[in-house]
């Protein structure tokens, strides 16, 4: 079987970056620097959970499971090298997601250094509402971000508070990496990140373009 092209055993595309330290109240509560340049990392996709496709599953060992609320942009042409003036024109639409985190996995690393790996890319961390196209939405620097678990308010913010903005965030991207069609890009949680436990639900809202919900469980 040696021998043979990887493109006929592997897929290409469909990458998630994503952003971190992007609201300056977020920086703040976990004691970080706001940053001078975006931080980055990634998510895969094998850990996209649909809405209505099962619950959020607390991984094993896992004490301190975060929900960080976060716009998501879909990338609908490529991106290499492209200006902030270009992106508008190279973006499909939106989602709401959640960039779930394992706080206490996420907390080890930075302490020895090491990547956020398993903190960021288990399955199910990445809970994700249906498709809002860029038409629907007139200006996503500015609308209201929020995160409810059962039914209190944790996080309620606004993407005008962004240190980036998308344009800044996906031009500066491209400089360094191909964005494509489907690919997905977050951008960041406000503050109000939090534990949530199993039996609970997030709820989870951007404007009044869409709401979502997700029930949490463990990972057995
Ligand atoms: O884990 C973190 O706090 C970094 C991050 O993803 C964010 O700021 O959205
Ligand atoms: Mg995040």
């Amino acid at each position: 079987m040696s021998g043979q092209n990887i493109s006929k055993f592997v897929q290409w595309g469909r990458n998630i970056v994503a952003v971190g330290r992007n609201y300056r109240d977020h920086c703040a509560e976990l004691g970080n620097a706001v940053p001078t340049k975006p931080l980055l990392f990634m998510k895969p996709p094998s850990s996209y959970l649909e809405e209505g496709s099962g619950p959020i599953l607390i991984p094993r060992g896992c004490m301190s499971c975060h929900h960080e609320v976060e716009l998501g942009v879909v990338i609908g042409d490529v991106c290499c090298d492209i200006s902030e003036d270009e992106v508008m024109s190279r973006i499909a639409g939106f989602a709401l997601t959640l960039d779930m985190t394992a706080r206490d996995f996420q907390e080890e690393a930075k302490k020895n250094g090491n990547p956020w790996t398993l903190a960021k890319c288990f399955d199910t961390a990445l809970p994700v509402s249906k498709f809002i196209p860029i038409s629907d939405i007139a200006d996503p620097g500015n609308v209201k971000i929020w995160c409810k678990v059962n039914d209190e308010m944790r996080q309620n913010g606004t993407t005008a508070d962004m240190v980036f903005s998308i344009s800044y965030l996906v031009s500066y991207i491209s400089q360094y990496f191909t964005l494509h069609r489907g690919d997905l890009v977050l951008t960041g949680t406000p503050a109000g990140v939090g534990s949530v436990n199993v039996g609970d639900t997030i709820t989870a809202g951007l404007g009044d373009f869409i709401t979502m919900k997700f029930d949490v469980k463990q990972r057995k």
